[in-house]
């Protein structure tokens, strides 16, 4: 059985392309204004100018009238911590005051301080609240996600993180990729051993995670004061062992080496990116990794935006993604991220949505199936209220244009 959509005012993202967008496609947001499109089952079946239906044979289970709205492709989530145990506004207040991200870290709050709560939590009460705000994603245009673990740190925390990870993409139908991050800290038992905390991810977690098929990517906060690039190489060739590709956290609060190491072994992304020098740029534009940029963590944590026109200008691929988590990223809304990219970053509108939905595809490896309009993706689809252009969409920031949301094909 097959869905109708007519009267798209711009159906916008149409393209069937596989490598990565760099430089000027970068910017291209190809697109046709008064278009039709069919749905089949969960996938995108035909599109093309409303002149043009009645040659579309067949009867159809419904009929949208998209009245001069703006379809899109969903948004491709790639970075999120979505998984994670109540919240620490205490620390967003706390920051009010004065104290820095850093030495709230130090002194055994932030990721910590999430992970004493996560042992606390058991796997029913995690997947209830992840399931709550995966409503709440979905609803505001979210149609892919990737989701990781690093609140556990102890071999169960991390299992249980993977598992509800594994629950949410059961349950919502959507794809769903999962990270094991379990190099996101040190727990405090292993302040004075951090050789023996990676033992137990190399050695311990690991093995069980892949065991299980818990993961398709591993992680590592390669960071000042967090793991060293020389750790970040040999856990991520411990991933790969075990048939996890590495993306990385780099080079977010300081030149950190992050992203020469993750070049270096072959990592599918590189992720945060505010602290850059020249030969960070230099190696990721003349690499096959994926920049991928997280505006709204720069934006909750005080910090310079990551600097996306050098970046964009020197031919980086660059994916957007909301980095959801409990402390410095509590939104995981992709259409803020979408205008804090333009209004903080000075990405053009299309290479921000180009960002937040192709090459977010390409960050997961999954540009096959979805982030672009094609025939044969998933119907994963976003429709406006009618908006004068698309550059209306990251201007209007705040606003929420979304009139409805298909996902697989089914409205919501
Ligand atoms: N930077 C490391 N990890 C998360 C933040 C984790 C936290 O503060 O809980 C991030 O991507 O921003
Ligand atoms: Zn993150």
């Amino acid at each position: 059985m097959n869905l109708l959509l007519t009267n798209i005012g711009r159906l916008a993202g149409i393209r069937d392309a596989r490598a990565p967008l760099r430089g000027a496609a970068l910017a291209e947001l190809p697109a046709l204004e008064d278009a039709y499109l069919i749905i089949e089952d969960d996938r995108i079946a035909a599109f093309g100018p409303m002149s043009s239906l009645a040659q579309q044979p067949g009867a159809f289970r419904a009929h949208i009238d998209c009245c001069g709205g703006t379809v899109l492709p969903a948004w491709v989530d790639s970075h999120t911590h979505l998984v994670f145990a109540g919240s620490r506004e205490a620390e967003f207040v706390d920051k009010i005051r004065g104290v820095s991200y850093a030495e709230i870290a130090a002194r055994g709050g932030g990721i910590l301080n999430s992970a004493r709560l996560l042992n606390e939590t058991s796997e029913d009460e995690l997947f209830r609240q992840g399931w709550t705000r995966l409503q709440e994603l979905r609803r505001l245009g979210t149609g892919t996600i990737e989701i990781k673990s690093g609140y556990g740190l102890t071999v169960e925390g991390e299992l249980r993180m993977l598992r509800v990870a594994r629950r949410l993409r059961e349950k919502s139908g959507m794809p769903v990729r999962s990270t094991f991050l379990g190099a996101h800290s040190f727990p405090a038992e292993y302040r004075d051993d951090r050789e023996g905390y990676i033992r137990l991810i190399i050695e311990e977690m690991l093995p069980r995670i892949a065991a299980e098929g818990l993961a398709d990517y591993i992680d590592v906060f390669c960071e000042e004061n967090f793991f060293t690039p020389e750790q970040t190489i040999r856990i991520c060739t411990a991933g790969r062992a075990h048939g996890l590709k590495p993306r990385l956290h780099a080079n977010q609060l300081a030149v950190s080496g992050g992203v020469q190491a993750g070049i270096g072994v072959g990592a599918v992304s590189v992720d945060h990116l505010e602290s850059m020098d020249d030969a960070a740029i230099t190696a990721l534009a003349g690499s096959d990794t994926m920049g991928t940029l997280l505006p709204t963590a720069a934006f909750f944590l005080r910090m310079p935006f990551q600097p996306a026109r050098a970046l964009a200008d020197a031919g980086c691929a660059l994916a957007l993604a909301s980095d959801f988590n409990p402390g410095s990223s509590p939104s995981g809304n992709m259409n803020l991220v979408v205008s804090m990219a333009c209004i903080g970053m000075k990405l053009l509108p299309e290479e921000a949505i180009n960002a937040a939905t192709f090459n977010g595809a390409c960050a997961l490896e999954w540009q096959e199936q979805c982030g672009s309009i094609a025939v044969g993706k998933r119907a994963d689809l976003i429709l406006t209220r009618p908006i004068p252009s698309l550059a209306y969409l990251p201007y209007a920031f705040g606003s929420n244009l979304i009139e409805k949301v298909l996902l697989g094909g089914e409205p919501l």
